[in-house]
């Protein structure tokens, strides 16, 4: 029997996906009011559990409850139409048309006066909307495809909280978010809760979701683990839960001014400008972990793909090993450099690629005897790659599209690391990786770099780029501000003054 601070019910949600069971036997209950937690490790069945409740997928089998009814959506608007609203990882605008009409995608018949569509309420609209939510940064008369990553989710939860939803589902949507589009998805799913409403969260951040969440259920494999309340939270037990194995302490490095950098340049960039970024220099050595630090958009991330030659500055250039000019990504890979995006499902995998296809890519050349490569070397090579990463997977064949989102990450690391790159620029490697596999490619990248390799590690995490990096260059308003060396009692306070 449902009581009375029930909303949603499941029983015995079943899921699979030709030989993969996604999803086994899953029963959960969501309060009113509260903010329930789900974790797991990257493909353990929690955006198949969101999507089911929020009607993208029906369950094979099971039954749902909503409001002490039987629930099953046939699609999303069904599912929005009875109060469930999903925040998914991918991306969830259109780039073409406005802020406004993205956020209001659906319901235009609301701005018709007589008989035409009033641009100017709907943007007055929008712009209400926004700042009740308190974001004051987003023009809602911008197109699209202006406006950042991280702006575009806000624009996804705001879409989402304007249907008024009962129970609002987030899907790994925090790692995208910089400390501010953090604050106000926190403040939504605050609000949510004070008005009785229902917030299902997913995460890989443990800190984050003991920190808002009421209970946390852990899925493995597909199963439901355990629930705890709040009063139960413990971060080693819920490693525990979630790897099946104790998982005791930090998993960053722990060699502090050991194996010194051996200052034999890597890479240097001289004289950077392009957009906003004013006069960058810096070098990176071979042997290093160089971090570069700041808020999102303090400029670090467009740093990433001018290193990379994604991007052409206006001014400046890069020079591989301090001396070798090189222009274009095509002759940054000639040099073994590597670049893994923060934006994964726009420029770092194919989607409709294969595993294996994904993974050989870069790596042909090294593939090729004579004029042919053949079947079998492609297939142990990505074999291999897929399996010091763990990637999670029916066959080699499996196309990306239908992988986790954590597990696609796993695909590009795989990929760089298979390259064999000699500079590897990271833009966000861990976001969205659980911390078992957080582990294990932190591993790496102190392999890589004991190699005599570079890393350079673009990351929006403190304690991430404290843990790993021998030096640290902190960026703020498209210059690089301050730097430091790796230090063993260095905190995160030390570090925030100079990006904010
Ligand atoms: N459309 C699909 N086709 C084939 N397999 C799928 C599909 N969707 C999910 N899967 C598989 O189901 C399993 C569960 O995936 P799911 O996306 O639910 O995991 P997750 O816990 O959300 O992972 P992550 O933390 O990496 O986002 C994975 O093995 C995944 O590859």
């Amino acid at each position: 029997m449902m009581n009375s601070r029930t909303v949603f019910e499941s029983k015995n949600i079943n899921k699979t996906f030709g030989p993969t069971r996604a999803l086994e036997d899953v029963s959960i209950t969501l309060g009113r009011g509260e903010v329930y937690g789900l974790i797991g490790e990257n493909g353990s069945g929690k955006s198949t559990l969101a999507t089911i409740i929020a009607g993208l997928q029906p369950p094979d089998y099971g039954e749902m409850f909503l409001n002490g009814e039987p629930y099953a959506p046939k699609s999303v608007l069904s599912g929005t139409q009875k109060g469930v609203c999903m925040i998914i990882q991918e991306q969830g605008t259109f780039a073409e048309v406005t802020v406004a009409q993205n956020l209001f995608v659906g319901k235009e018949s609301e701005f018709y006066k007589s008989g035409i569509l009033s641009i100017k309420k709907m943007s007055e609209e929008a712009k209400g909307l926004l700042h009740k939510h308190n974001i004051f940064h987003i023009d809602p008369d911008q197109p699209t495809f202006s406006v950042s990553y991280e702006d575009r989710k806000l624009i996804e939860v705001v879409r989402a909280m304007y249907t008024e939803p009962s129970i609002l589902i987030i899907d790994e949507t925090t790692s995208a978010l910089s400390k501010r589009g953090r604050d106000i998805l926190y403040s939504i799913m605050k609000h949510m809760k004070e008005i009785g409403k229902t917030v299902v969260f997913i995460s890989h951040d443990i800190e984050e979701l003991m920190e808002h969440c009421d209970v946390l259920t852990i899925l493995k494999d597909g199963v439901y683990v355990d629930r705890l309340t709040k009063d139960k939270f413990d971060v080693d037990r819920i490693k525990q839960l979630m790897v099946g194995r104790e998982m005791v302490g930090s998993y960053y490095r722990s060699d502090y001014g050991g194996q010194e950098p051996n200052k034999e340049i890597a890479l240097k960039a001289e004289g950077i400008c392009e957009g906003f970024l004013e006069d960058i220099s810096l070098t990176a050595y071979k042997n290093e972990i160089l971090g570069v630090g700041g808020l999102n958009e303090s400029g670090m991330h467009q740093l990433g793909k001018i290193l990379f030659g994604l991007t052409k500055p206006e001014r400046g250039q890069m020079l591989y090993e301090g001396h070798i000019k090189y222009k274009t990504a095509s002759q940054a890979m000639s040099h073994g450099i590597g670049y893994m995006s923060k934006d994964r499902d726009k420029e770092a995998v194919m989607t409709e690629g294969s595993i294996k296809d994904n993974i050989c890519l870069p790596s042909l050349k090294k593939l090729r005897k004579g004029v042919i490569i053949t079947n079998k070397s492609e297939n142990e090579f990505s074999e291999n790659y897929a399996d010091i990463l763990e990637v999670k997977r029916n066959s080699i064949d499996q196309l990306c599209m239908h992988l986790s989102g954590g597990n696609k990450q796993k695909v590009i690391i795989a990929k760089w690391i298979g390259f064999g790159s000699k500079i590897l620029i990271m833009d966000c490697p861990t976001r969205g990786i659980d911390i078992g596999v957080k582990a294990e490619i932190y591993k790496l990248m102190v392999k890589i770099r004991n190699e005599g390799n570079t890393i350079i590690l673009i990351s929006e995490e403190l304690s991430e780029l404290i843990g790993m990096s021998d030096r640290i260059l902190l960026m703020k308003e498209g210059k690089i501000n301050a730097e430091f060396t790796r230090q063993k009692d260095m905190k995160d306070n030390d570090l925030i003054d100079y990006m904010i």
